[in-house]
């Protein structure tokens, strides 16, 4: 058995015209941010969907802490896919309370963990305000803020700094190294190299369905280094 938090193996799901995802290995360990990169349509989405059982893979596996997805303890597990999922109607704190107990938080813990969620990603000043009425920005912290709160064991973040100004930025970046330190494993998607390179243990490279190299974090031009590895696979093609 493998002792990564999150391990993916052989993973196999394409559209019909073919894209998608076209076998991945991928593990991420207990207290490491793994970040994943590539073009628009290299798969990342898709991907991050099959590790989460929001979509089903023609095959391969996938385990969480262990467990198989259909016994997967998703109390444990804290994500943000493609946008922030909340109720329009409701307020950001009625959002997080609500998303606090879908995740599983007793119910005399959820207003403290809401009230630092909102501390941590500087959402307090609109806690009553209706998501309807948010910026796009605020309505991105406030998906982080309910993928965080619950201080989940793992964590997946679809392109988390999507919408975010330089100060959600900097939020996102320390709420993300806070819980890799306590011990969290952390797969974030990001088409921001320079930001990856600061805060990623490793960083994997995609392209057409697959992972096709690696980049080094404090490798001197990863710029060059990102479109050397992707421009040779195409190249390969
Ligand atoms: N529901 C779908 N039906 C058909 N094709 C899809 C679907 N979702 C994604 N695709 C295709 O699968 C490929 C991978 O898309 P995916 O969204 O996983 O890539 P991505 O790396 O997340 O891209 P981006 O960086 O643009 O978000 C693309 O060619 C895309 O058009």
């Amino acid at each position: 058995m493998s002792d990564a938090a999150l391990d993916a193996r052989g993973l196999v799901r394409t559209y019909d015209d073919g894209t998608g995802v076209r076998g991945v290995d991928i593990r991420v360990a207990a207290g490491e941010i793994h970040a994943l990169v590539g073009l628009n349509g290299a798969g990342k989405t898709t991907l991050m969907r099959l590790l989460l059982d929001m979509l089903k893979p023609t095959s391969g596996t996938v385990t969480i802490a262990g467990r198989s997805l259909d016994r997967t303890d998703w109390s444990a597990v804290g994500h943000l896919i493609d946008y922030p999922l909340a109720y329009r109607e409701l307020t950001c704190r009625q959002n997080l309370a609500l998303g606090a107990r879908l995740h599983g938080v007793p119910p005399a813990m959820i207003p403290g963990i809401v009230e630092a969620s909102m501390t941590e990603l500087q959402l307090t000043q609109y806690a009553d305000r209706r998501v309807s009425k948010l910026s796009l920005g605020n309505k991105q912290r406030l998906g982080i803020a309910s993928a965080l709160q619950h201080h989940p064991r793992i964590i997946v973040l679809d392109e988390p700094t999507n919408t975010l100004d330089p100060a959600g930025v900097i939020l996102l970046r320390e709420a993300l190294l806070r819980r890799a330190a306590a011990g969290a494993a952390l797969l974030v998607s990001s088409h921001h190299l320079d930001e990856v390179a600061r805060i990623g243990d490793r960083i994997s490279v995609m392209n057409a369905g697959r992972i096709i190299g690696s980049l080094d974090p404090h490798g001197v031009d990863i710029e060059r280094s990102f479109f050397d590895i992707v421009h040779s696979d195409q190249d390969a093609a």
